[in-house]
């Protein structure tokens, strides 16, 4: 079957992109998931519920569900909302579904997901940055709670398809801004994701947790590693202006849990080595305060797997 925009991965953020779409008007949306439960689930509900926070209005989404390992549609946009740690498992799926001229916009967060993706299919894919806070609190219910912005681009060419879906997601109220230089942007997400997603995780908390004194300082201390490590990449930023961007940011998703808090508190792996990770490599190794963020995760994961752990 032939399809303008397939989307692998129908969590907080695929369910959230298919909300927007649903409401340009845009219906018959096969969503790729990795359970055939969630695939069960959302045929009995007859799509996936999202509750629209900012406007305090609850949605079923008509999509329609497959499993990935199942292959049978053909896209012309790929919209792949997996997290970092799956896409691996995508890469079969997307080479099968993707349409003569079709375009993958990868939409992870943390720096890996593109890289990978570019590998396999070179300059059909383009990186995107997603600028909204959403909750999966079942498989098959979300809570959007607000950002509307999602900045794509392709780093090997124009890809002036993307035009398209700037047109389509701007009738449903979703800005998809498209831009030529996607890595400034990708960086700029890293060093947000890089304070909010682990000191929500350990904290075991909404993004808002990031505002208070404790939260701020340790914001500070990843940040000023995060600057170093940018600028050995040819991107310069300074501290107190990306302080200010980070605590907008978190104002604007202050409600949700982060994708790593909800990682965590459901017992899942997280990102954290293609965020704080990533950073403390880049820095060579040594005991940096993102190296030390990037271990505390992953005790945190190792207990999260014990069946010692305190409920
Ligand atoms: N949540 C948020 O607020 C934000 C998240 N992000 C980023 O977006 C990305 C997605 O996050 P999020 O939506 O929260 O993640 P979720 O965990 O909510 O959703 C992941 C989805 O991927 C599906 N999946 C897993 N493996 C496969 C596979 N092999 N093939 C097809 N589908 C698969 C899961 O299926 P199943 O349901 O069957 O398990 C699930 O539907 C992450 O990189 C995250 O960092 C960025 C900005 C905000
Ligand atoms: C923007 C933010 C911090 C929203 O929660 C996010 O990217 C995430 O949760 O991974």
């Amino acid at each position: 079957m032939s399809h303008d925009i397939c989307i692998i991965g129908g969590g907080a953020v695929g369910s959230t992109l298919a909300y927007f779409l649903y409401r340009a008007g845009v219906t018959d949306i096969p969503v790729y998931f990795g359970h055939e439960e969630t695939v069960r689930a959302v045929l009995l509900e007859k799509g996936v519920r999202v509750y629209d926070k900012v406007e305090n209005r609850d949605y079923i989404v008509p999509i329609i569900p497959r499993h990935y390992s199942s292959p049978i549609d053909k896209c012309r946009f790929i919209l792949n909302t997996v997290k970092a740690y799956s896409v691996p498992e995508t890469l079969r799926l997307m080479e099968k579904i993707m349409d003569v001229g079709g375009v993958i916009v990868m939409l992870q967060n943390g720096i890996g997901s593109l890289e990978l993706a570019e590998e396999r299919f070179g300059a059909r894919v383009a990186g995107g940055v997603v600028y909204f806070g959403a909750e999966r609190v079942s498989p098959v219910y979300t809570v959007y709670h607000g950002g509307r912005t999602v900045i794509a681009g392709c780093r090997h060419g124009l890809c002036m398809e993307l035009t398209e879906l700037n047109r389509v997601f701007k009738l449903g109220g979703l800005e998809f801004r498209i831009v030529s230089n996607i890595d400034y942007y990708r960086w700029l997400k890293l060093a947000l994701n890089a304070v909010v997603n682990p000191l929500t995780a350990i904290s075991r908390s909404r993004n808002s947790i990031v505002l208070s004194r404790p939260g701020l300082e340790l914001a500070s201390l990843i940040l000023a590693e995060f600057i170093e490590v940018a600028g050995k990449h040819g991107f310069r930023f300074e501290l107190n202006r990306l302080l200010e961007y980070v605590v907008n940011n978190v104002r604007s998703t202050g409600d949700n849990y982060s994708s790593m808090a909800q990682d965590v508190l459901n017992k899942s792996p997280t990102e954290i080595d293609f965020i704080n990770g990533f950073i403390a490599k880049e820095l060579g190794g040594g005991s940096s305060i993102n190296k030390i963020i990037t271990l505390m995760i992953h005790l945190i994961e190792e207990s999260n797997k014990s069946k010692n752990s305190v409920q």
